[in-house]
C-alpha cells in the first residue's frame, strides 16, 4: 500500500496570496491544497490531515486563531501562522502557545518556502495561537526591520534566555525589555529596572544586591536590591556598558551561580531572575579594550536584539508620529493636531539623532506652539530652531559657568555679541551679502540690522 503524501495546506482569504504560495510550494516539491476560509479547512479535517498548516488570523467567518484552537484540541500540526499583524501581542501569543514559525505579510517566498521545510523537518508539536491581549508596552512599527524586531522578541519572550538589547539613545529599548516581560509567564510577577550609568558605582552594589542594617555608613535598616525586588519577574539591567569592572564581577557570580548575598549579609540568597541588559554602546569594542568582561557578555548577550536608528527606517516616522500626536493631546489635554501632508514629508527626512524619543519630543512641542490645528512645515521651522536651540543653549550654558567661575566680567554683553555676530554672518552668508534679504530672513529690520553690523564691526577687533 502506497502512503499518500500529505499536503501542506494553505487558509487565507486572499486569492493572491494563497496562489502565490501555493506556486512557490508546488515549486519546491510540494503537495499542496488551499482554503478559503477556516470552515473549508475544519470540513477537510474531517477527513484528512495535513503535514502542515499555514494560516491567516484575519479570514471572514472563524478567524485563524479560534481555527488554530480547534487544531490542537485535534493533535493536528505543526502550523505556521501568517499576518500582517506584526504587533509584539499577537506574535508572542503565536509562540507561546507553540506555533512553530510567524510570517509577517508581506512576506518573501523563497523565506516562507524554507520555514515550511524547516517546520516540516522539526516536526514540532502542534501550534496554536492565542487571542492577541493588548500590548501594554505599544511598540510600534511596520518596518521590514521592525518587524523583525518583534518576530524575534515573539520568539524569545516565552524562554528565560538573557536577552542583551542593543541600539542608540531613545530607539527603545527599553520597551522592548518590558514587552520581553509582558509576554513572558513571568508578566504577573515585577518588572525591575535599573540604570546602570545614573547610579554612582559605590551604590551600585548595594542598588543591586540590597544590604543589612549597618553595612555602610546611612545603612540604617536593610534594604532589599533590584535583584530582589524583581524576584520571579524580569530585571532590567540599562546602560550595562558603564558598570564598574568590579561589580561586573560580581555580576558575572550572581548569574553564574544563581546566589547572592546582601551587602554586609550572612544569608546567601537564591534568586529567579531573568536579566534583559541595554547598551548603546559597541560591548565587543569595550570587551576587546578591557573595559567588560569578555565573560559576562558571553552570560547576557544570548540572543540580542539590535534596535535599528530610527533614520534607517524613515517608513515608520508617519506612524510614530501620529500616534505620538494623539498621545501627547491626551497627556497635555490639548486639542490633538495633525501633520499637514508636507509636514510629513519634512518630518520623514529628519534625521533624529535622539531617534524615537526625540520624534515623541518633537510631537509634544508641536502640540503645545503649532498655532493650528494643522501642523504646516514653518511650524517645523520653528520646532526645528527649538530643537537645535537646546544644543547650543547646553554650549552656551558651558561657556557662561566657566566664565562665572573664572570671576569674568561682563559676560551677557560678550554673548550678546557673540549671538549677534554668529547670528549676522550666517544670514549674510546666506544670501550672498545682500543686507536686506539676509534682515528678512532673521526676523529683525534692515536698520536694526545695520546698527548691529557696525556695533559688531567697531566691537569686533577690541572683543577678539
Ligand atoms: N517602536 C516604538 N513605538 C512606540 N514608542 C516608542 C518606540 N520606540 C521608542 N518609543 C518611545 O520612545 C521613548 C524612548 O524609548 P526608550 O526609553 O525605550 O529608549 P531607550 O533606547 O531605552 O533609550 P536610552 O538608551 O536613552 O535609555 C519612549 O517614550 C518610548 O515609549
Amino acid at each position: 500500500m502506497t502512503k499518500q503524501r500529505a499536503e501542506i495546506w494553505i487558509a487565507d482569504d486572499d486569492r493572491g496570496v494563497r496562489f502565490v504560495l501555493a506556486e512557490a510550494l508546488r515549486d519546491a516539491g510540494h503537495a499542496v491544497r488551499e482554503f478559503g476560509d477556516a470552515d473549508a479547512v475544519r470540513e477537510a479535517l474531517q477527513t484528512m490531515r495535513p503535514a502542515l498548516l499555514l494560516t491567516d488570523v484575519r479570514m471572514p467567518g472563524e478567524d485563524g486563531l479560534s481555527l488554530l484552537l480547534a487544531l490542537k484540541e485535534q493533535g493536528v500540526g505543526p502550523v505556521i501562522v501568517m499576518s500582517a499583524y506584526t504587533d509584539v501581542a499577537t506574535t508572542a501569543a503565536a509562540y507561546r502557545a507553540g506555533a512553530v514559525d510567524y510570517l509577517a505579510k508581506p512576506f518573501d517566498l523563497d523565506q516562507a518556502v524554507a520555514a515550511v521545510e524547516r517546520a516540516l523537518i522539526d516536526e514540532p508539536a502542534v501550534s496554536v495561537v492565542l487571542a492577541p491581549a493588548a500590548p501594554a508596552h505599544a511598540l510600534l512599527g511596520e518596518s521590514a526591520a521592525m518587524r523583525e524586531v518583534f518576530r524575534l522578541i515573539g520568539r524569545v519572550a516565552a524562554s528565560d534566555l538573557n536577552v542583551l538589547i542593543t541600539g542608540e539613545t531613545g530607539t527603545g529599548k527599553e520597551l522592548v525589555a518590558r514587552a520581553l516581560h509582558e509576554e513572558s509567564a513571568r508578566r504577573s510577577r515585577p518588572f525591575v529596572a535599573l540604570n546602570t550609568a545614573a547610579i554612582p558605582s559605590e551604590l551600585l552594589e548595594s542598588e543591586l544586591f540590597g544590604h543589612e542594617a549597618g553595612a555602610f555608613t546611612g545603612a540604617t535598616r536593610r534594604h532589599p536590591g533590584r535583584f530582589e525586588q524583581a524576584e520571579g519577574g524580569t530585571l532590567f539591567l540599562d546602560e550595562i556598558g558603564d558598570m564598574p569592572l568590579a561589580l561586573q564581577t560580581r555580576l558575572l557570580r550572581v548569574l553564574a551561580g544563581g546566589e547572592f548575598y546582601r551587602v554586609g549579609g550572612r544569608e546567601l540568597i537564591r534568586g529567579n531572575v531573568r536579566i534583559v541588559a541595554a547598551t548603546h554602546q559597541d560591548l565587543d569594542q569595550r570587551v576587546a579594550a578591557g573595559q567588560f568582561r569578555a565573560d559576562l557578555k558571553h552570560r547576557l548577550d544570548v540572543v540580542r536584539i539590535a534596535l535599528p536608528a530610527l533614520r534607517t527606517r524613515r517608513s515608520d516616522i508617519p506612524l510614530l508620529a501620529q500616534h505620538f500626536m494623539a498621545s501627547a493631546a491626551r497627556e497635555l489635554n490639548l486639542p490633538a493636531k495633525r501633520f499637514s501632508r508636507a509636514a510629513l514629508k519634512l518630518i520623514e527626512q529628519r534625521d533624529y539623532p535622539g531617534n524615537v524619543r526625540e520624534l515623541e519630543n518633537l510631537c509634544r512641542r508641536l502640540t503645545v506652539i503649532a498655532p493650528g490645528v494643522e501642523i504646516l512645515p514653518a511650524d517645523l521651522a520653528d520646532g526645528s530652531a527649538a530643537h537645535t536651540g537646546h544644543d547650543w543653549a547646553d554650549a552656551l550654558r558651558d561657556w557662561a559657568e566657566q566664565a562665572l567661575a573664572a570671576g569674568e566680567e561682563d559676560i551677557h554683553g560678550r554673548a550678546r555679541e557673540a549671538l549677534d555676530r554668529t547670528l549676522l554672518e550666517a544670514a549674510l552668508a546666506a544670501h550672498q551679502g545682500h543686507r536686506q534679504h539676509a534682515a528678512a530672513a532673521l526676523g529683525v529690520g534692515r536698520n536694526t540690522l545695520t546698527r548691529k553690523l557696525g556695533a559688531s564691526r567697531t566691537r569686533k577687533p577690541s572683543g577678539a
